[in-house]
């Protein structure tokens, strides 16, 4: 059978003639690029991804197929994907099913064979664009009309399409594969969990809450437009806020909830979390270039002066001229120099830009998870 053809239009006039992957379909989105050589099924599963076209660098995708215990979320969130080679040839014992399969199954759109370097380039130098990915409409200056003429991300609560209507109890484990040939991670597992954490869902990525469990707290997932009331009537000793898709600013229910809860609970936040606590904090955000997206972002730890190589996806950030007096900047990211974690000068709280879960990535900034604790335990006492 042969493949039908598809195309992806950026509002620039640029047109990429490939080959259909995955589903077949008309989508819109903004383009971006992650740099990580594996790992793009966690990366597809990400919810942080939504109302997104993704390009991966890495030539070839697909070569270990796909698993049932790498899901980051119960399905895929992202528009598209785009792949230069999409591997015909799945080689893996945990594999149960390919790549193209994964994709049909959850209705992405995906697009192959094209110069995927060209195309990242272009990013790079215009930044991110609005794109349309299709394999129904080939007609090029019709694709580039609705590339100018979708949605985009500025301006837009998408957190609401993808955190879950209700509250739960978080109960999966970490995987033993994170354990596996590092004899001090696994001596840090606790078997208990004397601590309560409610996690605000904005689009969680799951292996946050396998790590907070790991470390030590029962964990009570709520959604991301819970009250601080509502929180607060779960007596959390500690409050977590995750990831989520988007643009931070228009999410003011998120941000009053958080004003509602420092000094009264010891908050972590990650990635769009650090992004919110800076906002309820009265700190700004701005739309980077093209973002930072991939599994090799160099970043100092500003208080002990080392640097630890992350997993980031992130199309935002936190404005340095709007930092607040009562936050400090404790990490950076080495690439840019833009802020990649900030703390409260008086209050038990604290955030990071990346992904300390890291799934997938570098295991270097776990110790986030412990730093988490520690916190949590010292306002205990
Ligand atoms: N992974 C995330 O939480 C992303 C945060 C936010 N949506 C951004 O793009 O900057």
């Amino acid at each position: 059978m042969t493949q039908p053809i598809a195309k992806l239009a950026l509002e620039d006039g640029t047109v990429f003639t490939g080959l259909s992957l995955g589903a077949e379909g008309e989508v819109d989105g903004e383009v971006c690029f992650n740099t990580s050589m594996t790992g793009y099924q966690e990366i597809l599963t990400d919810p942080s991804y939504r109302g997104q076209i993704l390009t991966m660098t890495y030539t070839q995708i697909g070569n270990y197929g796909v698993n049932t215990e790498d899901m980051e979320s119960a399905k895929t969130h992202m528009s598209g994907f785009i792949v230069r080679e999409c591997s015909r040839r799945v080689s893996n014992f945990r594999a149960n099913q390919s790549l193209d399969e994964f994709l049909k199954q959850n209705n992405v759109v995906g697009l192959t064979g094209i110069d995927t370097r060209a195309l990242v380039r272009r990013l790079r130098t215009s930044g991110a664009m609005k794109g349309v990915l299709s394999t129904v409409d080939l007609d090029d200056a019709s694709l580039v009309e609705k590339a100018r003429s979708s949605a985009g991300l500025v301006g837009r609560d998408l957190v609401q399409e993808v955190m879950p209507a209700e509250g739960s109890s978080w109960s999966e484990k970490l995987s033993p594969w994170v354990k596996m040939g590092d004899k001090n991670r696994a001596e840090k597992s606790r078997t208990e969990q004397d601590l309560h954490v409610v996690a605000l869902d904005f689009g969680m990525k799951w292996n946050i809450p396998r790590h907070l469990q790991d470390m030590g707290c029962k964990v009570t997932v709520m959604p991301g437009s819970s009250t601080a009331d509502e929180v607060l009537a779960q007596n959390p000793d500690a409050v977590f806020l995750s990831n989520g898709p988007g643009d931070p600013e228009p999410l003011v229910g998120p941000i009053e909830t958080i004003r509602g809860l420092l000094g009264k609970k010891p908050i972590f936040g990650i990635c769009l979390g650090h992004q919110l606590l800076s906002l309820a904090c009265g700190a700004k955000t701005f739309k980077l270039k093209f973002g930072h997206r991939g599994a090799n972002q160099p970043v100092l730890d500003l208080t002990t002066n080392k640097v630890e190589i992350t997993s980031q996806n992130h199309g935002f950030a936190v404005e340095e001229e709007s930092l607040p007096d009562c936050l400090e900047i404790t990490h950076r990211n080495l690439n840019d120099n833009t802020i990649a974690g900030v703390q409260h000068k008086t209050l038990p709280a604290f955030s990071v830009q990346y992904h300390p879960e890291a799934s997938a990535g570098p295991h270097d900034s776990e110790y986030l998870f412990e730093r988490f604790r520690e916190l949590v335990d010292g306002q205990k006492v």
